[in-house]
């Protein structure tokens, strides 16, 4: 019987002995063909049942030795600044490969600071007589004119239009800056203007593509002084939206590295590098920041640079330098608005418990864009709450009538009392402890901006205890989870070495407090 099997050629031919036993019968009749192929196809669903089922348990397990951490606050609470101190920890060898990217940011950064003392000393067209009211040349004391209603002044800075017509060319830089982040295929290229999704705002501001030719002729003119409405229209916040490949696009791939360094060199050579302009107008800008008029104005109107990027105008030298490459503290005080989210991810290769991965997420603070921050709160591990306790006396810059401290409180009281957050750990930063410090050293008081402060006295750690107290109250009043511990930290973000001991301490915290959730116990 065996004898009469017809082989066919390729079963003939096979010399493994798995297929071979697994053969059908070459006499195989239809029926034992039909019922053959049931019990395969029965047995595959069960085989990939199986597969299904391991694959699941996988990346379940996988999740389980992970650790989810949301950045939350206002906007310009420092959440962004954190998540690069994460970076530079967990990952300097690639926080540092993007600090090219970041320069053309710093730069925009420093003009932004010089069109605010521009707009800050611009004459103001309402007010009539102004001309007339002018010092004599060479008179170094800015006039001040009050309206006729004696609620407006405006101050005559006498070299006003020399410092604009001069400063033209950074202008010029900001929009060509501008116009190269925001590439066609961007969602959400770079703007310069305060709320993304004011569109009233957006569609007068945002800053449509232009062919390279035309962005020369779109500037001002660089013969004369900038106008105040010119300013006016582009001295906001720059942003850009997550999803955006900036850093690609300000990277100069194609840019030689140094054999030594393997950093980059040689864009100086290139005559379109924003770096000349940079470097043509730096005496101008040293001289307007000097200048101890403007800063006698900038004084009156209450404007403190150093409260956001202002940091850069004392660095003017350094940063103007054709062959600046940003240090580390310079890209983690460069100031980017966050639209969308940010994830970073890391793994721990060192210490007690490696493996777990980590994921921090950075969300937009600004009013428009916490409708996004909800999809997170499903399962996040920690938060990193920070509120920029200096900023008492200031508006938020979405709606100027609401205080920045009274919208942080809000938003502390609608985290800690989120019932989806009810067993989450939640740690406060009381960040800008440095700008709270020196403010409160400058004579500004804290009960004039909230009532409720008293006659406490107006020192930094009187101060600092309020804060701790209030926040905490809240917390206490308001948790759903009354087992709830609450970290507090006094930070400033921006200084490296105080924050990485207080990551690290962050860091053990939510992994102790997890370890039963990741499995390590
Ligand atoms: N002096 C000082 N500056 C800080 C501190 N924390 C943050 N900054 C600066 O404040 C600005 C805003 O910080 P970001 O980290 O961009 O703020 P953000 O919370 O991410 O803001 P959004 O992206 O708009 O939600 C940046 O220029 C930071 O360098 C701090 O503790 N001290
Ligand atoms: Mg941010």
């Amino acid at each position: 019987m065996s004898a009469s099997r017809r082989l066919e050629p390729n079963r003939r031919m096979s010399e493994d002995p798995l297929e071979a036993a697994i053969m059908p019968p070459a006499n195989e009749s239809m029926d034992d063909r039909e019922r053959r192929l049931q019990a395969e196809a029965q047995a595959k669903k069960v085989s990939d049942g199986i597969d299904e089922m391991l694959r699941r348990e996988e990346k379940e397990r996988s999740k389980k030795r992970q650790i989810k951490v949301l950045l939350l606050g206002q906007s310009e609470s420092g959440k962004s600044t954190t998540l690069k101190q994460f970076q530079l920890l967990h990952t300097p060898a690639a926080f540092r490969a993007e600090r090219m990217a970041w320069r053309s940011v710093i730069y925009l950064n420093l003009v932004r600071s010089v069109r605010r003392i521009l707009e800050a000393i611009s004459p103001d067209p309402d007010i009539n007589g102004s001309n007339d009211d002018l010092p004599d040349e060479g008179d170094s004391v800015a006039s001040i004119i009050i309206s006729a209603k004696g609620n407006h002044r405006s101050y005559v800075v006498p070299d006003y239009e020399r410092y604009s017509s001069r400063l033209a060319p950074l202008l010029r830089l900001e929009e060509r800056l501008s116009q190269q982040l925001s590439s066609p295929e961007e969602e959400e290229p770079i703007r310069l203007h305060p709320d993304a999704t004011s569109s009233a705002y957006a569609s007068s501001v945002s800053l449509a593509p232009v062919s390279p030719s035309s962005s020369n002729s779109s500037g001002p003119s660089s013969a004369g002084p900038i106008s105040a409405p010119q300013l006016k229209s582009q001295a906001s916040e720059v942003s850009v939206h997550t999803h955006s490949n900036w850093k690609k696009m300000f990277s100069f791939g194609g840019k030689p590295k140094s054999v030594d360094t393997n950093e980059l060199v040689g864009w100086w050579e290139d005559p379109d590098d924003p770096c000349h302009v940079m470097y043509s107008c730096a005496q101008a800008m040293t001289e307007l920041w000097r200048d101890r008029t403007i800063r006698w104005v900038l004084e009156q109107k209450r404007i403190r640079l150093e409260e956001s990027s202002g940091f850069y105008l004392d660095e003017i030298e350094r940063i103007t330098a054709k062959k600046y490459i940003p240090t580390d503290e310079d890209v983690l005080k460069a100031r980017l608005k966050t639209l969308g989210v940010t994830e970073h991810t890391f793994t721990l290769s060192h210490g007690m418990i490696r493996g777990v991965e980590w994921k921090i997420y950075d969300v937009g603070g600004a009013r428009s864009q916490r409708q996004a921050w909800a999809p997170y709160f499903e399962d996040v591990n920690a938060i990193i709450f920070l509120a920029p306790i200096s900023a008492f006396d200031q508006q938020l810059a979405e709606d100027p009538r609401v205080n920045r401290l009274e919208d942080s409180l809000l938003l502390w009281k609608m985290v800690v009392s989120n019932k989806l957050l009810a067993n989450v750990n939640i740690v406060l930063f009381l960040n800008k402890c440095d700008l709270l410090r020196a403010k409160l050293e400058s004579g500004v008081r804290l009960n004039h901006h909230l009532y409720s402060y008293g006659d406490k006295p107006n020192d930094y750690e009187s101060v600092k205890k309020f804060f701790y107290n209030k926040f905490g109250f809240i917390h206490q009043q308001h948790t759903p989870n009354k087992d709830r511990e609450l970290y507090v930290h006094f930070t400033s973000v921006t200084d490296t070495r105080r924050t990485q001991v207080i990551i690290n301490n962050v860091r053990d915290i939510v992994l102790k407090a997890n370890l039963k959730d990741i499995q390590l116990i």
